[in-house]
């Protein structure tokens, strides 16, 4: 595992709803923006810096959702949790996004990397949202 390239996955949170974005293209669906940790970044670096170029939001980002889910054989998806600090999203690379309450969240069409981190944030959230 530790030969793997983390993608992290931002669930930014903002009134108690968490910001889904959509994927454009055959292998699309709905994530959690974010991309690629570059050699030299932290992960937060990589999320804060991210968020800025994919949507143009600025974030503070918070704990790990704590689970490293493969994807594929090349990368990980390392899901963290983030406040919105200013801006609302512009569509630059994904086709939609949405703000979902936390009791909504397991509607959407995710990413299968993305699944098993729906009902960890659930959990994560209910007590504080
Ligand atoms: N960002 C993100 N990528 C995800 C999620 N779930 C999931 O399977 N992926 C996959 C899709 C992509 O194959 C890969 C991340 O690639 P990316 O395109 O976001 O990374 P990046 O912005 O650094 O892009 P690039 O420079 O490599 O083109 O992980 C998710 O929730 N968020």
């Amino acid at each position: 595992m530790t030969d793997r390239q983390v993608v992290v996955g931002v669930a930014v949170v903002d009134a108690g709803r968490v910001l889904a974005a959509l994927r454009p293209g055959p292998d699309g669906g709905w994530e959690f923006p974010g991309g690629k940790v570059e050699p030299g970044e932290t992960d937060r670096d990589a999320a804060v810096r991210e968020l800025d170029e994919e949507l143009g939001l600025r974030v503070t980002v918070g704990a790990s959702l704590g689970l490293d889910q493969p994807i594929g054989d090349k990368y990980v998806l390392r899901v963290y949790l983030a406040e919105l600090m200013s801006g609302t999203p512009v569509l630059r690379e994904h086709t939609e996004t949405r703000w979902v309450s936390v009791a909504r969240l397991s509607e959407l069409d995710w990413l299968p990397a993305d699944r098993p981190f729906v009902p960890l944030l659930r959990a994560t959230l209910r007590g504080g949202g």
